[in-house]
């Protein structure tokens, strides 16, 4: 669906994005994460042919954005960080706007509008004035204007800055479910975000692509090997006898248990292999219960922190943000949502 091949962005001798490759397959929830200034915003314009690159190439579907940028472009629909609204226009006229620059076929337009309206849940504002909405009503339109047109792939550039932590949770119910029908493509530096909404991550750091992989798989191949933490109860001899039965047990570590009668093992499996099953027929087998079974794996966050040198001090950097946003956000919206705005 989308081909990046040898992308490098300079800003003078500043190199923003250094010899990106990656491949979007269609149909899947695409996170593009990283920390502040990585470059993923400079990666999204030259992917939507805002900025064109300083080296490499991108095709959408087979069209290079720079060659046959009309073919290319209308098969992606960007909200960009700052979605690019006409604020004293209401959302009807906006929409309208949209369609007409998007040159869809002026019987389809009303269709159109109305079909995103409603997946954008707009219509109780559609008759307002953008300037008089709420951050989270803005940035539903702002998603609304990158679907008119049926694009096949979406992108979303920190589509819940700024948010309060129910609007978070609408659009990225939202976006889950544009991956129903689209290609989708997210930026953010929010960890839980990406690991809530994406099948697939890519981790970005000072311009480079550090990591690609399912949100699950990074979590293995970081923690350096698939583990499990087990209480049994029962004697560490027979534990141990009926493990080492048990194909792929790299590694069996004793210690020893806060619960009486029972042990506590970390067991290290090779690869990516999913033993839990015949862990449990094993100790079944020998009379000795499973207590607790759970992955010792490190969370998406853990990842991050090891993959990009500044990690820690962005999730701290963005957990006030949050907090700032929240209680400016939440007075904001209960105004839109009671109808106390008054349109000028
Ligand atoms: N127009 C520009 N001129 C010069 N430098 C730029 C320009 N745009 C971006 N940069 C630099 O390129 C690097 C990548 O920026 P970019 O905005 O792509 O990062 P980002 O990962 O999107 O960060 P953020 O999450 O803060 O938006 C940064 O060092 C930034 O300062």
């Amino acid at each position: 669906m989308i081909e990046v091949r040898n992308l490098v962005k300079k800003y003078g001798s500043h190199m923003a994005v250094n010899h990106l490759n990656f491949t979007i397959e269609k149909g899947k929830i695409y996170g593009f994460l990283g920390p502040n200034g990585a470059g993923k915003s400079t990666t999204m314009n030259m992917i939507t042919g805002y900025i064109a690159s300083t080296e490499g190439e991108i095709l959408i579907d087979g069209h290079n954005i720079l060659e046959e940028p009309e073919e290319a472009k209308k098969k992606i629909g960007y909200l960009p960080e700052i979605p690019p609204l006409y604020v004293d226009m209401t959302v009807s006229e906006y929409l309208k706007f949209v369609a007409e620059l998007k040159s869809i076929p002026k019987e389809k337009r009303s269709g159109n509008i109305n079909e995103v309206m409603s997946t954008t849940k707009l219509q109780s504002v559609k008759d307002r004035l953008i300037k008089n909405l709420s951050k989270g009503y803005r940035q539903r339109v702002g998603l609304a204007q990158a679907l008119l047109g049926y694009p096949e792939i979406i992108i979303l550039d920190e589509p819940t800055v700024g948010l309060d932590p129910k609007q978070i949770i609408e659009i990225r119910d939202l976006i889950k479910s544009l991956g129903n029908k689209h290609t989708v493509i997210l930026s953010s530096h929010i960890l839980s975000e990406v690991s809530a909404v994406c099948d697939h991550v890519l981790i970005i750091d000072k311009g480079k692509l550090v990591a690609s992989d399912t949100p699950e798989n990074l979590s293995k191949v970081m923690a350096g090997a698939n583990s499990l933490e087990l209480t049994v109860k029962g004697k560490e001899e027979v534990i141990r006898k009926a493990l080492d039965m048990v194909e792929n047990i790299e590694e069996l570590v004793y210690h020893q248990s806060m619960i009486k009668d029972a042990c506590d093992f970390t067991v290290k499996i090779a690869g990516n292999q999913d033993m839990r099953e015949n862990i449990f027929f094993a100790l079944a087998e020998v009379k000795c219960p499973i207590l607790k079974m759970q992955s010792s794996n490190m969370s998406l966050e853990e990842v991050f922190l090891k993959l990009t040198d500044d990690g820690r001090s962005i999730s701290s950097e963005v957990d006030e943000m949050f907090e700032a946003d929240t209680s400016e956000n939440l007075a904001e919206d209960s105004d839109a949502e009671s109808g106390k705005e008054e349109e000028k």
